[in-house]
């Protein structure tokens, strides 16, 4: 007899993500306790050793709440019996409060795994994000006024991390845990409704699905896909106009400045305009994770209406000034030599 259907269904969605490795390769699973990672965990230790991969398990206690040294204890203790036979480690972060507790958690969570992924030579770290989790993460962005590539959510992949759970409901890892006779922490920051993300999960998804009918987490992943591939078109077609764009000016370049030549973007259409004036913003010291679409479109201005305006400001102190026929790209600081 084989494993119950929803065991069945995890250990599909491993074996799947893992397909390209290597016998051998190391791979980590990031496991707070919770049911998703959990899950995962108990499907990583199912399938690595058909695939003759080494499995391990990473565990971060961000230190916040009481009892958080145990609850890492506890999942260091469970991982050879869940099959990870390979390095298992509970790191200890230390979470400063700039931008809220939240993402400095997540910050310090990823800085950990990521040295500690290093340090062990992993050629991959799982996390256990849902097709839940992805949903609730469009539906935010959808509120806040995003653009394709911001709707497309998480990424299946990025770099070391890999998300071999999105395909499936938050549903399923509950039941495949209590199918193995697992008993997943529960995290009490999940039933908190200061948190944003609580209240998508708790209040809004649940009247969605009352006005409009079940399946609507299901059609906002489904959204976040389709919109995965239409961004990855733009960007590709983006990288193309800056390649023309781009001033090769080594004088520019020496200070971290950028420009891009305004008759090569004018005609494009819009989204890819826009793709390359934030990758020139961020390549004269813009950082991504602030750079919104509103500041692009104020930027866009300086190419489509420039009439008056100048000078548009971004964060980073990058500043998009438009001369004669180029838009220069510069930290505030370098300004003055330009
Ligand atoms: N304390 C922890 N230790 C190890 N891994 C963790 C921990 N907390 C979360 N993770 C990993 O991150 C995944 C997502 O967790 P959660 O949804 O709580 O995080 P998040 O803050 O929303 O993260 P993200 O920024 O990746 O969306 C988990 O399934 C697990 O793989």
């Amino acid at each position: 007899m084989g494993p119950p259907p929803v065991v069945a269904d995890v250990r599909r969605a491993v074996r799947h993500a893992l397909a390209d490795l290597e016998p051998g390769d190391l791979v980590l699973v990031a496991c707070s306790g919770g049911a998703d990672s959990l899950a995962l965990a108990a499907g990583l230790g199912a399938v690595a050793p058909r695939a003759g991969l080494r499995a391990g398990l990473l565990t971060v206690d961000h230190g916040l709440q009481e009892g958080s040294p145990d609850r890492a204890a506890d999942v260091v203790r469970l991982a050879p019996a869940l099959g990870l036979l390979g390095p298992v480690e509970a790191l200890s972060v230390s979470v400063g409060i700039s931008g809220g507790p939240e993402a400095a958690a997540r910050e310090a969570r990823y800085a950990a795994l990521s040295e500690a992924a290093g340090r062990l030579g992993a050629a991959a770290v799982l996390l256990g994000h849902t097709r839940d989790d992805q949903a609730e993460t469009v539906l935010m962005r959808l509120t806040r006024g995003s653009g394709t590539r911001s709707l497309a959510g998480m990424p299946a992949r990025a770099g070391l991390y890999r998300r071999p759970l999105l395909g499936l409901g938050r549903a399923t890892t509950v039941a495949a845990c209590a199918a193995l006779g697992l008993s997943p922490w529960d995290d009490p920051h999940n039933l908190d409704p200061r948190y944003t993300r609580v209240r998508v999960r708790e209040r809004l998804l649940p009247a969605l699905e009352e006005g409009l009918g079940p399946g609507v987490a299901e059609a906002l992943a489904r959204t976040a896909a389709l919109c995965r591939d239409d961004a990855d078109a733009l960007d590709e077609w983006a990288d193309a106009v800056y390649a023309r764009a781009a001033v090769p000016d080594s004088a520019l370049s020496d200070i971290g400045a950028v420009a891009v030549t305004v008759s090569e973007v004018a005609g494009v259409p819009a989204a890819v305009r826009r793709r390359v004036l934030r990758r020139a913003a961020i390549e004269a010291g813009a950082p991504p994770g602030t750079l919104a679409a509103w500041h692009i479109l104020q930027v866009d201005r300086l190419v489509t209406d420039w009439r008056g305006q100048r000078r548009i400001e971004v964060p980073g102190g990058v500043g998009a000034v438009r001369r004669c026929g180029t838009l220069v790209f510069a930290r505030q600081s370098v300004r003055p030599v330009l």
